[in-house]
């Protein structure tokens, strides 16, 4: 459905480098990458608000690089709504069609949909100063949908809502994207949160698209060093190979693959959920089982993070917080673990 061919584009002091990528038709697209990486200044030239220095945009077949912004049938939401503090909630809405060729009927038409799909009803005459923030998001969100854009750009629409508002602006976006079949591209910090909302995606660093595809082959199998530490891979080293088994480089730890690596993959990732506690009393269930000394224990609410030394290669797990107490595990004690083969993913 967008097609950005070789797209640059160059500012002072940044430049977005030959970026090509696929959005389909009703695809949830996240943009995920470090800050200042360059996704809002992706999204900004997608919307045409930045023009592309260089390559192309093609939209449901037509190239619209050189489209203003009022034709390109998207709709941008910023991260902070920007809705229009003198104007009050039906005056903010219906603002976009006072400039576009749509009829009053028509206008009042979509407008009565969406104040009853967002749940407006009762607030259509408040002003942007005494709207909560999950209030002004489907405030922003109606006044982008009003002009029944095809694509939808959201800037992090979800972040700068308390955890209250989040879970339940987040249910929104699903439902908008579901019910009036969207395609939305949105730029996003929060993994969760892409997980729950997103299909497809890419990984952008410096300006350049490191990765792109479904949103779990990112996740799981991220296809370079930098992608898997910034999708949360841990145990991550470079591999030697002996026959079917990974020696880790420098020691003698062997890991066992489910697959065996292509041959320009040398290092092995496993994710720290998938490094599973096993009692020392009980005997190991999977091909791959270490024992190590505790160096670190972290706790994150009701997950503890632990590093466990194996003859100086450190493993990191993250294990519920109740299976730290009832075993005892402290820094300096020994602790069991293993991993299933599948859950060695290299690159
Ligand atoms: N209008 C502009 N003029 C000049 N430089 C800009 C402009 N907009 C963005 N930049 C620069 O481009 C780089 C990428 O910015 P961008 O806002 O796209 O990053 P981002 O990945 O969205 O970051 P964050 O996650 O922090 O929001 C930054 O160095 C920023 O300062």
């Amino acid at each position: 459905m967008i097609s950005l061919k070789h797209i640059g584009l160059t500012l002072p002091e940044f430049s977005l480098t030959d970026i090509c990528l696929e959005v389909h038709a009703h695809d949830f697209f996240a943009l995920i990458g470090p800050t200042g990486s360059g996704k809002s200044l992706l999204l900004e030239g997608i919307m045409g608000i930045m023009p592309f220095t260089s390559g192309s945009l093609v939209f449901e077949g037509s190239d619209i690089t050189r489209v203003p912004v009022e034709n390109r049938q998207l709709a941008l939401v910023y991260q902070d709504f920007a809705l229009f503090p003198h104007l009050n909630v039906t005056q903010n809405i219906l603002y976009g069609t006072w400039y576009h060729p749509i009829s009053k009927k028509e206008a009042r038409h979509r407008f009565d949909y969406l104040i009853a799909a967002l749940g407006l009803e009762k607030i259509i005459h408040r002003y942007p100063y005494n709207l909560s923030g999950g209030e002004k998001q489907r405030v922003a969100l109606a006044r982008s949908l009003i002009l029944n854009p095809k694509v939808l750009l959201l800037d992090e629409p979800l972040s700068a809502l308390d955890p209250v508002f989040h879970d339940e602006a987040r249910s929104l976006l699903k439902k908008v994207h579901k019910e009036l079949k969207m395609t939305i591209i949105m730029v996003s910090h929060n993994f969760e949160e892409v997980l729950y909302l997103a299909n497809r995606g890419a990984i952008i660093r410096e300006g350049k698209i490191m990765q792109q595809g479904r949103i779990q082959t990112l996740f799981e199998k991220p296809d370079s060093r930098f992608t898997a530490r910034f999708v949360g891979m841990k145990n991550i080293a470079a591999f030697e190979r002996h026959g079917d088994v990974l020696k880790i480089a420098g020691t003698g730890l062997d890991i066992i693959a489910e697959t065996p690596p292509a041959p320009d993959h040398h290092h092995l990732g496993i994710r720290p959920e998938n490094i599973l506690f096993h009692p020392t009393d009980t005997p190991p269930v999977c091909k791959n089982h270490f024992t190590g000394k505790i160096t670190d224990i972290a706790l994150y609410g009701v997950f503890t993070r632990i590093h466990i030394d194996v003859q100086g290669v450190l493993f990191e797990a993250v294990w519920p917080r109740n299976l730290v107490n009832e075993f005892c595990l402290e820094i300096g004690k020994t602790a069991a673990f293993e991993f299933h083969s599948a859950s060695v993913h290299t690159f």
